[in-house]
């Protein structure tokens, strides 16, 4: 099986949004357990093997601003855009390796330089829409949503002159189980679909991206995956910074990713928050690569 899509691989190795450092050694850590035999396996042999790295290696619980490691984050984001702008000018399908969650700000950035009305399904145990004033933490993982949408203090333009802010209408989340009050009422206030975990349970996954996929298509010009490996529950996905637990199955994540392909909607991707350090026996690197088969197209049968 071959097949004529052009991917760029793009590994952000990147921790610095985080509270604890080891996001960064993700991307190594998925490549060396075989992605790139993964990928041609599935047909894919025309792969740009791209890199981004963040010369701060400092966990964001080392810095004291409201918005910890903000210059880092900048930095790491706008390599990244730069990166995902010349993949989608090439004709390239971007699936990007994360690297902690604040480097969906770069890929966002890159993209709405090309996707003006950019579908955007975000895969979560938390909604990521904190603004430098509204987080806890002060950690930047938490921030990208709010910074996408034009609600933070930081701009998407400062990432990239030419990006646009998403609309909220374009975006679904899926998996969140863990908000924190500020993000409920920018949620609410937004009129942000989210499909919970309590709505995974009732109407069931297939049903959810029925759903979700119908609001991603509906005038939009490309929609972006940006999957958090924490949406899966922390007995299938322990590698990761901030576990959540009552989280997505593994064949409900598996089946949505199936449901994504079948679609031929996707246009770009990401697979953010595993962390090496915290793994068991790279249970959440060979969980990821086995989710970006499914998405390329892997079948069962
Ligand atoms: N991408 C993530 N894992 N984000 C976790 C965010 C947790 C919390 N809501 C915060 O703002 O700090
Ligand atoms: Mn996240
Ligand atoms: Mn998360």
């Amino acid at each position: 099986m071959t097949n004529n899509i052009a991917l760029s691989l793009v590994s952000v190795k990147s921790g610095v949004g985080a509270g604890r450092l080891g996001a960064e050694l993700g991307p190594d850590n998925i490549i060396q357990a075989g992605l790139i035999r993964r990928l041609n396996q599935l047909g894919y042999t025309n792969i740009d093997d791209l890199q981004v790295s963040s010369s701060l290696q400092q966990a964001a619980s080392q810095g004291t601003s409201k918005a910890k490691n903000r210059e880092g984050v900048i930095d790491v984001c706008r390599q990244l855009s730069e990166q995902v702008d010349e993949s989608i000018t090439k004709g390239n399908f971007p699936l990007i390796l994360g690297g902690d969650h604040s480097i969906a700000m770069g890929s966002i950035a890159g993209l709405t330089k090309h996707y003006k009305n950019l579908g955007v399904i975000w895969f979560d145990a938390h909604t990521d829409i904190n603004t430098e004033e509204s987080s806890p933490t002060g950690n930047m993982h938490g921030m990208p949503l709010a910074v996408a949408l034009g609600r933070a203090e930081l701009k998407i333009a400062d990432i990239n002159k030419d990006a646009c802010e998403l609309k909220p209408e374009n975006i679904v989340i899926i998996g969140a189980r863990d908000l924190d009050q500020a993000e409920k009422e920018i949620i609410r206030s937004l009129g942000i679909t989210c499909f919970t975990m309590h709505e995974i349970d009732r109407m069931g996954m297939g049903k959810v991206m029925e759903e979700a996929l119908r609001i991603v298509q509906n005038g939009t010009d490309g929609v972006h995956l940006s999957f958090d490996l924490d949406s899966v529950d922390p007995q299938e996905a322990p590698g990761t910074g901030t576990p959540v637990p009552g989280g997505v199955s593994y064949r409900e994540a598996h089946f949505a990713l199936e449901l994504m392909y079948e679609s031929g909607l996707i246009t770009s991707a990401e697979f953010v928050e595993v962390n090496p350090t915290l793994d068991i026996n790279n249970k959440t690197t060979r969980l990821t690569i086995e989710l970006i088969s499914s998405l390329l197209g892997k079948r069962i049968l």
